[in-house]
């Protein structure tokens, strides 16, 4: 009796598989929905229904008030069966008890309590960001990565890395494996899970082959760090740290999750929050530093980096798991949900002027607020996902530990993402002046990395140090 929610209708087979946009989607998303005239949109890849959600109503109505039912993940046969990932924390079914067991493990590792542990880490990475800029600025993305490896290897195995380190190396090739083996619409058998069962020494089967390659390759690198560690436990010299505290050491899971979770996602707020502060001098000479009462500007920054430049513009997908009815519209049963997380984070009827980036639009009382005496909502209820597949955290950083934050600096400890990111903005500032080269003209509108995670495409950039007394 219900139609599905508009949207484009493509071949009869591939449905919309080759005409789908392979640079910066959510754009053409939000587009397609203002199109078809609706902010939940449909269209059909293969068998497999999408329905993209571009408001923060729809958005809320489905994937926090329903999470019972729009809380799993698509099925991705090549990724999940053949190359065994399924029980990843990312992967598996929200309704399986590990998944439960998975995210109170991380939410125990990574708290209040845990990451205060942490901060003289966190801290110390942060000062060695900081000058590693001065030194070499046009290796930003490098120092970068090295500052979030560093810590989540500290944190995870109590593992100390070197330069050129191996074990970065393993985690770098998992997460690479991993990003072409859940490539959207390129593997035949997440469409036609039949043809699992063909042996692969038929004509036709390379991906199987491949498949099974990466699968033993993946269950090898998971396992090197913990046979370290292990190897450290048994000689009774390991440092304590989460593997070792809270989990059994031939669970691998729980790793990958920390390092594809905190791999990529806070290098790319980073990055762009350095670029964006090449951009906007007028914000670092907003900063004070040195006076605890601006450090709520500090917060604000981060805000608008993650409102801006948002790390995941579509969130991860989800799965209903069965038909629902919104809005007069039929939402098929197994239908992969995207959350247009972009789309909510630009619009206009949200945040006044979205392409304008100013952090002073989460301060009470400031010009770019004038009419509005409270702050803009808070761009991380968006930025960090949904329902019970939220960035596990999220739920710490309710209410009491956003006000934690906000007002004393000395217990930031909230949630592992945002204290990491506070860390490298806050030392970044104390201690570099960052600006474009001179005669650099300003781009008038910045380019986005196109991804899983995303970040503003480098430009150069000029670092000086800033003389401290
Ligand atoms: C700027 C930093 C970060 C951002 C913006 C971010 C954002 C996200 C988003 C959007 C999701 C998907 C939520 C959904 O499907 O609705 C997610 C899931 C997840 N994140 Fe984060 N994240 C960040 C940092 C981290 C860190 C530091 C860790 C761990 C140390 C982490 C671990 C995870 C895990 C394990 C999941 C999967 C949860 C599940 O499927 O149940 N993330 N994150």
């Amino acid at each position: 009796r219900y139609n599905l929610p508009p949207g484009p209708q493509g071949g009869f087979i591939l449905g919309m598989r080759r005409l789908l946009p392979s640079v910066e989607p959510w754009k053409t998303y939000a587009r397609w929905s203002q199109v078809y005239g609706d902010p939940v949109m449909s269209f059909r890849v293969y068998n497999r229904h999408i329905v993209v959600l571009n408001s923060a109503e729809a958005i809320s109505d489905l994937l926090e008030t329903k999470a019972e039912i729009y809380s799993d993940r698509p099925m991705s046969w090549m990724y999940n069966v053949i190359c065994d990932r399924g029980r990843a924390i990312f992967n598996i079914s929200s309704s399986n008890p590990r998944h439960k067991q998975y995210r109170k493990t991380l939410q125990s590792g990574l708290g209040l309590r845990a990451t205060r542990e942490y901060l003289p880490l966190i801290q110390q990475e942060s000062l060695r960001l900081a000058l590693g800029l001065i030194q070499s600025p046009e290796q930003l993305v490098t120092h970068v990565q090295r500052n979030s490896a560093a810590v989540i290897m500290k944190v995870a195995f109590g593992y100390t890395i070197t330069d050129d380190d191996p074990f970065i190396k393993v985690a770098d090739e998992a997460s690479r494996i991993s990003g072409w083996a859940t490539q959207p619409g390129r593997w035949l058998v997440d469409h036609h899970p039949i043809i699992r069962f063909f042996p692969s020494w038929l004509p036709g089967m390379g991906w199987k082959r491949q498949g099974l390659a990466w699968r033993a390759r993946l269950r090898y690198l998971a396992e090197v760090p913990h046979q370290w560690l292990q190897e450290k436990m048994a000689s009774g010299t390991h440092t304590d740290c989460f593997t070792s505290r809270l989990l059994s050491p031939d669970d691998g899971n729980i790793y990958s999750a920390l390092y594809a979770g905190a791999g990529d996602t806070t290098v790319s707020a980073i990055i762009s929050f350095v670029l964006l502060m090449a951009l906007h001098p007028e914000v670092q000479d907003d900063v004070d530093l040195n006076q605890i009462s601006r450090l709520p500007y500090l917060n604000a920054i981060m805000k608008e980096v993650l409102r801006f430049a948002p790390v995941g513009n579509m969130a991860l997908p989800h799965r209903v798991t069965e038909e629902d009815v919104y809005r007069g519209y039929r939402i098929p049963k197994d239908a992969s949900i995207i959350a247009n997380v972009w789309a909510v984070l630009h619009d206009p009827s949200i945040y006044p002027e979205p392409f304008t980036f100013s952090p002073e639009r989460f301060m009470p009382s400031s010009p770019s607020n004038s009419e509005r005496s409270t702050p803009q909502p808070d761009s991380k209820q968006w930025s960090f996902g949904f329902g019970k597949r939220a960035c596990p955290g999220k739920r710490i950083s309710g209410l009491l530990l956003t006000w934690l934050t906000y007002h004393t600096f000395d217990h930031p400890g909230i949630h592992f993402a945002e204290t990491t990111m506070l860390f490298a903005m806050f030392n970044i500032l104390l201690r570099c002046k960052i600006s474009l080269p001179s005669g650099a003209t300003k781009p008038v509108e910045v380019e986005f990395t196109t991804g899983i995670t995303s970040h503003i495409k480098l430009f150069p950039i000029v670092v000086e140090p800033i003389k401290t007394t």
